[in-house]
């Protein structure tokens, strides 16, 4: 996926401009940066939900907002989204919860749809909590259940708003090793939206550090590196914990 030259504008006031990546498949790309630089507003244009102001989205090859409604659509089936909220919902079950982007999409029977969701279950270690709604499982495991469900379309990349947000160190870490499993084991390719530092360190090849003063950009790479290297201050604030 490519991001080029993105602005965005509310009303007077730009958010960010000259914004440009690109995520390489299999990796784990991070977007970061403190609250209101503009992360979640990226994502939504990465996934189709906000046209940029400015500039170009490509998906698979293909520009997100100039094809057709329809092409739109198919390029975003290839995408798999968790929210940061997880939006599970709380009356069906977490199997039901996998179920349903299969039930939307999908032509396949139900007996099969059944057995894609606890497959899709399996891989993110809660086999064992099909039958459990919501209310019944932790917030790590929501949010386990929430990616399960962002797979069910067997997606290549996949997009994750600040998957650690309310969850304690271990359980955060977890996630983190599941995100490498699945990339490892099933070659997926992720965009994270997070600014918890021990996650980026263990998760990014490379990341995007966006700052609000600076209205875009202010470090892109490797963030071992941004941590070792980087002389502007607000890099080193976050990666060292410095003040900046
Ligand atoms: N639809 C909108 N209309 C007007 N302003 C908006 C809109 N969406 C976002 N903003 C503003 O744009 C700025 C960036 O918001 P965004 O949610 O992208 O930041 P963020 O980096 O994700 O922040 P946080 O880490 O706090 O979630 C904020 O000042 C926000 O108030």
């Amino acid at each position: 996926m490519l991001g080029s030259r993105l602005a965005q504008r509310f009303g007077s006031r730009t958010i960010y401009r000259d914004v440009s990546f690109a995520v390489q498949p299999g990796e784990v790309f991070v977007i970061l940066g403190g609250s209101g630089c503009g992360k979640s507003t990226l994502l939504r244009q990465a996934i189709g939900l906000l046209p940029p102001a400015e500039g170009q989205v490509e998906l698979f090859g293909e520009n997100l907002y100039s094809v057709s409604s329809e092409t739109r659509a198919a390029l975003l089936r290839r995408v798999g989204v968790m929210f940061q909220s997880g939006a599970l919902f709380g009356s069906m079950t977490l199997l039901e919860n996998v179920m349903l982007p299969l039930e939307i999409h999908t032509g396949l029977p139900p007996a099969a749809r059944r057995d894609v969701a606890r497959l899709k279950l399996g891989l993110v270690g809660l086999a064992d909590a099909a039958g459990r709604l919501p209310a019944e499982i932790s917030g790590g495991m929501a949010k386990r259940a929430a990616i399960a469900r962002a797979l069910a379309l067997d997606p290549p990349l996949l997009f994750l708003d600040e998957p650690s947000a309310g969850l304690d160190p271990v359980t955060s870490a977890g996630l983190d090793r599941l995100i490498l499993d699945l990339r490892r084991d099933l070659g997926l390719t992720f965009v994270v939206v997070t600014h918890e530092l021990a996650s980026i360190l263990a998760i990014a090849d490379r990341c995007l550090m966006l700052d609000r003063a600076a209205q875009g950009v202010i470090a892109t790479g490797d963030p071992r590196r941004l941590r070792e290297e980087s002389e502007v201050p607000m890099v080193r604030a976050f990666f060292r914990r410095e003040a900046a």
